[in-house]
């Protein structure tokens, strides 16, 4: 299945028809998850499905849907998982599919240590993504997950409720527009509420666009900075990890670094965001909420 694409057998009738399989719901700093275990792979799960679980009034609720699934049952990773069990097959709260998502693959990896799914290894805990394997350890800040570096690209505009703002392309695994605000703008006063446009050009599968102000310094960070986030096939969330990584890297970037500590302060809380020369770590608070069975007929 490619990247970001809407999955064939996308209902259109309402038909949905997921039921008596086993649920759980968890966050990273308030960015949530339907976590659907499915170790052998076998849920012929559509986009439809995922929309319905993901659903707020009508289903269970998420901003992304995470399938637990053995990499070596899954097309999208046998070939690349190495020594990574579990591949995190992740999903929009639309029915599409996405490269990565840093707080999901948080999520995940509580989501299997507290399943009992897997143990903690002597090493970090290895999840196959879409977009590689990554790296997950217990950090002082948080469950913490190595992403690749983001490689920052050419500038690009988002236009947001009748405004133009300039920004710069991140490549996260996923694709990410950041935008500094305008000198002591804050993005809590910023309209969401409709997906910002973008050049599809240099976005042809869209891209998560991040809004972005200093913050009071924070103790151990290089950098703290506000952000809110427009997410690719969501709207507006709480959190998002690649997104902090992004923000983390253009910030830098902005003064003059390649690597630092960054303190990301979401909606949903704070991420701290280490830039390094062969990963960005990704940490702050993974918690899951909540278990059951699913009931969608
Ligand atoms: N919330 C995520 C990103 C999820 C994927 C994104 N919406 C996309 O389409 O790329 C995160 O924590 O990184």
């Amino acid at each position: 299945m490619g990247q970001h694409s809407v999955a064939e057998g996308k209902g259109t009738d309402g038909v949905i028809g997921i039921d008596g399989v086993p649920f759980a719901k968890g966050h990273g700093a308030g960015n949530d998850f339907v976590i659907l275990p499915d170790p052998d792979g076998a849920l012929p799960l559509t986009a439809a499905q995922v929309a319905a679980l993901c659903d707020r009034r009508r289903g269970i609720g998420g901003d992304g849907l995470l399938r637990v699934v053995r990499s070596a049952k899954h097309p999208d990773a046998v070939a690349m998982a190495g020594e990574a069990e579990w591949f995190m097959d992740y999903w929009n709260a639309d029915g599409t599919q996405a490269e990565m998502c840093g707080n999901g693959v948080r999520v995940f990896a509580r989501y299997l240590i507290e399943s009992g799914l897997v143990g903690w290894p002597s090493g970090d805990l290895r999840v196959a993504t879409r977009s590689g394997v990554v790296p997950v350890r217990d950090d002082a800040a948080g469950l913490a997950a190595g992403l690749a570096p983001p490689r920052l690209g050419g500038p690009a505009t988002a236009a947001v409720a009748g405004r133009e703002l300039d920004g710069v392309a991140v490549d996260c695994g996923n694709p990410h527009l950041v935008c500094a605000l305008p000198d002591a703008e804050d993005p809590a006063v910023l309209d969401l509420t409709a997906a910002p446009t973008l050049d599809p050009e240099t976005f042809p599968t869209g891209a998560n666009v991040e809004f972005v102000a200093a913050a009071e310094p924070v103790d151990g960070a290089d950098l703290s900075v506000r952000m809110r986030v427009h997410e690719r096939g969501v709207g507006e969330t709480l959190s998002c990890g690649s997104g902090a990584c992004a923000v983390a890297a253009a910030a830098l970037a902005d003064t003059g670094r390649d690597t630092g500590v960054v303190a990301v302060h979401v909606p949903g809380g704070r991420l701290t965001v280490t830039v390094a020369d062969e990963a960005c770590w990704l940490a702050g608070p993974a918690v899951i909420v909540a278990a059951g069975v699913v009931h969608l007929g």
